[in-house]
């Protein structure tokens, strides 16, 4: 069985808790504290519920359980440790299709309680499933350490902000990426260091210089500026500034707010290139998720659109962020033909195919010319290659989508030449790369590589010296196009 998380409002809702003991009382303060009216049925009151007995915050209903009990309740635990009582109480609750949670029996449960690390507004709720409550909690303490204390401040000043970004900065891309700046930029710091006032002052500016350049720009400033950084910083995904270095693992053991305190007061600057996207090649490595590394983790959360291997092992598909749009390339191995897609539709005709270093695909297809699709096979019947051809068309569609400002991960399983750019003459998608570099640099668009681990070297008896962690946190390079912003295509209008 699956569970389905969710965050349930229980502020002034009735809520039942047959039993109050040990487990009841942890069950109750979170309760007490998401603003549930708390009933309560029991034998034995334990002394926090004879406190808030007394403090008036919770009502005694009885000793004995009863159906009666659970009318006009929102949802019910039981924490009696009777199994009768539990089924009981797990029987009736379902007859009137409340909520039920039995602290003893994970299959009287309709519902089961996470372990939550609370930095109010932002929670974290880790659930094992009902496999391992243990588990759970391990983790709920080891998050506790490495999730700063800041951060519930930060989510109370974003909500204040949401509706003003939601006005000013039109499409969800735009806003995802204002967003993603303000959590790992200079707010970020500001709202460590507690100076909240200075925060939101340095947001209302971000949100104007943001606002005031709703066309796309060119990348290349930015990108030249953080290719020289370490690879945290440098990550255009992670920070578009470089004020501040994002939280990682692997950068500093000190707490978030003692390094947010050290670090000097920072004044507001504007955003620099929040509307352009760029291109990063990610090599899985082997088929377990495990050994990803961190920046292909990073450049797979941060994606917008996601084109894959078809075989790609699911473990590794999973690590993708979940709204991102995801495309498995055709079969590189002859069968394959592109898939008819929308975007493909649109812009491209048999002209770009002709001539695939053009950006002419950018350009809507005029009536009556056949869609890419058909132009595909087209293309793919004179050729005999059909693979070929959609082969062609994906490469062009990556570079199109990250000309447009998407974010593209290119992700490939197993390990792959690091030199992408000296692979041989492309004849599948897997093989694209040489094409696809000339386009990309051509178009302008920031592109970089993401090396694999494979299986191979982590297995200790055919380690030969060179490490798995040295190779998982080799510095990817950043290829910056030299091209000036009028080369580049023009954004259609919709
Ligand atoms: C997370 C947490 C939330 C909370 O309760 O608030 C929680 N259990 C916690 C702790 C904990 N639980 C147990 C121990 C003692 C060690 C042990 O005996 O194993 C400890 C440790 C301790 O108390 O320190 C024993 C236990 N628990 C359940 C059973 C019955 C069974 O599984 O059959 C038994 C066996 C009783 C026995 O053997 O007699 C069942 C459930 N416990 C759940 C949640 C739900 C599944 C959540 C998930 O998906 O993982 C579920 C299904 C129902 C529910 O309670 O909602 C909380 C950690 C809070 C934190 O510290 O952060
Ligand atoms: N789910 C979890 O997270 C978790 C964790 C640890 C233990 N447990 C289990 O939870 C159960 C409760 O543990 P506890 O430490 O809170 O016990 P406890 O003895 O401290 O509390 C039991 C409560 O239930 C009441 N009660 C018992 N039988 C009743 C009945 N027939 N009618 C009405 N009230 C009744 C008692 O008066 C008391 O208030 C145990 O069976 C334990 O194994 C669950």
């Amino acid at each position: 069985m699956s569970w389905f998380p969710f965050f349930a409002d229980l502020n002034d809702k009735p809520v039942l808790l047959v039993g109050a003991g040990e487990v009841a009382t942890r069950k109750a303060e979170s309760l007490l504290a998401a603003g549930a009216q708390l009933r309560v049925v029991a034998r034995t009151l334990a002394p926090a519920f004879e406190r808030w007995l007394q403090e008036g915050r919770i009502a005694w209903l009885g000793r004995t359980f009863s159906p009666a009990h659970l009318d006009g309740v929102f949802l019910v635990t039981s924490a009696t440790g009777d199994a009768a009582v539990d089924a009981d109480v797990f029987a009736a609750a379902s007859a009137r299709q409340v909520f039920c949670n039995t602290v003893d029996s994970p299959e009287h449960c309709s519902f089961i309680v996470p372990a939550v690390v609370d930095r109010g507004p932002l929670q974290v709720a880790i659930s094992s499933g009902a496999t391992a409550p243990v588990l759970a909690r391990y983790w709920r303490q080891k998050i506790e350490v490495m999730l700063p204390q800041h951060t519930g401040a930060l989510a109370t000043l974003a909500g204040q902000w949401r509706r003003q970004v939601q006005a000013r900065l039109s499409g969800m891309r735009a806003r995802r990426r204002f967003w993603e700046h303000i959590f790992s930029g200079p707010v970020n710091t500001l709202v460590a260091q507690g100076q909240l006032e200075a925060a939101s002052q340095f947001l209302a500016a971000q949100l104007e210089a943001s606002a005031s350049t709703g066309t796309p720009v060119n990348k290349a400033e930015t990108m030249t500026h953080t290719a020289s950084m370490s690879p945290d910083i440098a990550d255009p995904a992670i920070s578009a500034s470089g004020h501040d270095a994002p939280e990682t693992f692997l950068t500093s053991r000190r707490p978030a707010e003692q390094r947010a305190a050290e670090q000097p007061p920072v004044t507001p600057a504007p955003i620099p290139a929040l509307h352009t996207g760029d291109l990063v090649v990610v090599d899985a490595g082997s088929s377990d998720p495990g050994q990803l590394t961190l920046h292909a983790l990073r450049a797979l959360q941060a994606a917008d659109l996601v084109v894959h291997d078809p075989a790609l092992a699911d473990g590794i598909r999973q690590q993708i962020r979940k709204d991102a749009e995801k495309l498995a390339l055709p079969d590189g191995n002859g069968a394959g033909t592109a898939p008819a897609h929308p975007v493909l539709h649109r812009w491209s005709t048999p002209m770009d195919l002709a001539q695939p270093h053009t950006f002419g695909s950018l350009i809507p297809a005029p009536a009556g010319v056949p869609c890419a699709t058909h132009a595909a096979s087209h293309h793919a019947e004179s050729a005999h290659a059909p693979h070929a051809a959609a082969s062609a068309l994906h490469t062009q569609r990556l570079v199109d989508e990250a000309c447009w400002g998407k974010r593209v991960v290119w992700l490939r399983g197993g390990c792959h030449d690091a030199r992408i750019n000296h692979l041989a003459t492309a004849h599948t998608p897997a093989q694209a790369a040489p094409r696809l570099v000339m386009l990309l640099q051509q178009a302008g668009v920031p592109w970089r590589h993401v090396p694999g681990v494979s299986a191979a070297p982590a297995t200790p008896w055919r380690n030969t010296g060179e490490s798995t962690a040295a190779m998982s946190t080799a510095v990817p390079a950043v290829h910056v196009p030299s091209v000036a912003k009028t080369q580049r295509p023009q954004r259609l209008a919709a």
